[in-house]
């Protein structure tokens, strides 16, 4: 995988300088030449003749630090003493932790919140289970489950290495949305055993979101799940990416002015986010769109072994196009990637009708980099934090679980989907809008509270809440 694709990086260097051969602005113009940009100089040490600092640097291509060395190397009276990937830094010892909420100071505190007393709070659990909703986590937890068999567009790397997504999914429910969640990477792949090993913890959970798991098995876990227990499941991959698509595209389609009910979409790579994001469209009133998986387009003349597919193929496809993606992108309005990095070429957006609207949204590396395009798309986004019009998932399943929480909603069902789609379009007013800016941001202040606010009613009229929150209550 290309390093410039994955984006800037940057980088902590720890030098030590002789002070009376060397100046900074020797150092500094050592580092710009090779391409980095200094953001932070932090002096650790100093003393006679000599300097300690550290310089946190960026650059936009890894191949640009390996300069950087070189260059510095070669400056009389510099000693590189260390370099720090500050990603790496971020992840050391892992990105979250638990703590309590009461501190436990003496026997009568342990008492209380360990045996003996807990066994009071046990009991009436025991007595009556709903109460582990007001006397546990559970009414603000959410396990976050994968297999590690899709991580993000990096495929089947294991349960391991899903580990540093899985705990950002937490973090982001954390801080956006105050939700307690658990990193959760199951060391099987088989659809049964995850339905079971997923039943099993539950009791501790208030919801469940499933992540990165690939399709089609994911189909089967979330509908087995939603089926056997009684808290909400909800495929990430599939509804809160589709919420968010839903959301960016009727915005898009604002700028461009055209209808959804006319527009040809087509739609790359048909597994758990794609299967997903067609959905929300067709049942949106999309009538021409066109998936398109490894083998090219999926048509109703073909039969597919795989049972998502052969609905997709007789569902889709209005005109029977087949071909690869680079034969069916010609004339089409829309184009969402959800597969793999580099798969749309700027040919082939070059043969899009006129303002063609670019959604290409795989991670970390996207169909197509917003730098090949710009010029010719009317309106680009990508999944990424580093372009602008993120559609992610991320503006989604914070609101989703905080709203789904509240209500003790027994699970996230369509109504609650389409609420939290049209409270995020609604974030952003027509004056706002432009081709830069189709989709809030998930640092905007309103976004998680309007999700909120919409879910939970949404929850309310569909007779899913178990629980009204105080300010529903009449
Ligand atoms: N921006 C966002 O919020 C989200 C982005 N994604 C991205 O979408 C991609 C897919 O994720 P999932 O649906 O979860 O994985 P998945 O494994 O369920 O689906 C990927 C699909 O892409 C297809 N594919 C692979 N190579 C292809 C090719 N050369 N041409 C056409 N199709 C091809 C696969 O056959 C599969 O059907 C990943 O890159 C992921 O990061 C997924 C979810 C959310
Ligand atoms: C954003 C996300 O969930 C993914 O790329 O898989
Ligand atoms: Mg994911």
């Amino acid at each position: 995988m290309e390093s410039k694709s994955l984006g800037g990086k940057s980088f902590i260097l720890r030098l030590e300088f002789n002070t009376e051969t060397l100046t900074f602005g020797h150092v500094a113009a050592a580092i710009s030449e090779a391409g980095g940009d200094i953001i932070a100089i932090d002096v650790i040490q100093t003393g006679r003749g000599s300097s300690i600092r550290d310089l946190t640097v960026t650059v936009k291509d890894s191949v640009q630090i390996d300069l950087i060395t070189e260059k510095l190397k070669a400056l009389e009276g510099l000693r590189l003493v260390n370099i720090s990937d500050r990603t790496f830094l971020l992840h050391l010892g892992g990105k979250i932790e638990m703590k309590p909420k009461t501190p436990i100071h003496n026997r009568d505190d342990l008492s209380r919140v360990y045996t003996p007393d807990v066994a009071r709070v046990c009991m009436a659990i025991h007595e009556e289970p709903k109460k582990a909703f007001t006397l546990t986590i559970k009414r603000n937890t959410v396990a976050v489950v994968s297999d590690g068999s899709a991580v993000l567009g990096l495929g089947n790397i294991g349960s391991r290495a899903a580990m540093p997504v899985m705990e950002g999914k937490a973090m982001l429910f954390k801080q956006f949305a105050d939700v307690d969640a658990f990193p959760i990477c199951l060391d099987t792949q088989d659809t049964e055993q995850i339905i079971q090993t997923v039943k099993a913890i539950a009791p501790a959970f208030g919801g469940i979101n499933l992540e990165d798991i690939s399709a089609p098995r994911c189909f089967e876990i979330e509908e087995r799940l939603k089926q056997e227990l009684d808290i909400p499941v909800f495929h990430d991959d599939q509804h809160g990416t589709a919420v968010v698509l839903y959301a960016g595209l009727i915005s898009a389609l604002k700028i461009v002015g055209k209808s959804i009910q006319d527009v040809k979409v087509v739609v790359c790579g048909i597994g758990a986010a794609g299967m997903a994001c067609s959905k929300i469209l067709l049942s949106a009133g999309v009538r021409n769109l066109v998936g398109v998986d490894r083998d090219g387009a999926l048509v109703s003349t073909r039969t597919y072994d795989n049972p998502s597919w052969q609905w997709f193929a007789e569902n889709s496809n209005p005109n029977k196009e087949e071909g690869s993606l680079a034969v069916v992108i010609a004339g089409a309005d829309v184009f969402i990637g959800v597969s793999r990095a580099g798969l749309l070429k700027r040919e082939d957006v070059q043969r899009m009708a006129k303002d063609p609207i670019v959604f290409a949204m795989a991670n970390p590396v996207p169909e197509v980099l917003p730098e090949e395009v710009e010029d010719i798309v009317a309106v680009m986004a990508t999944g990424r934090s580093d372009y602008p019009n993120q559609i992610n998932n991320v503006l989604c399943f914070p609101g989703m679980f905080r709203g789904a929480l509240d209500c003790r909603a027994t699970v996230i069902n369509e109504e609650m989907k389409l609420a939290a789609a049209e409270a995020i379009a609604s974030v952003i007013s027509d004056d706002e809008r432009s081709k830069f800016y189709i989709i809030p941001s998930v640092f905007n202040s309103d976004i998680v509270k309007t999700i909120r606010d919409r879910v939970v009613e949404a929850a309310i009229r569909s007779k899913v809440a178990r629980r009204i929150p105080r300010e529903y209550r009449q």
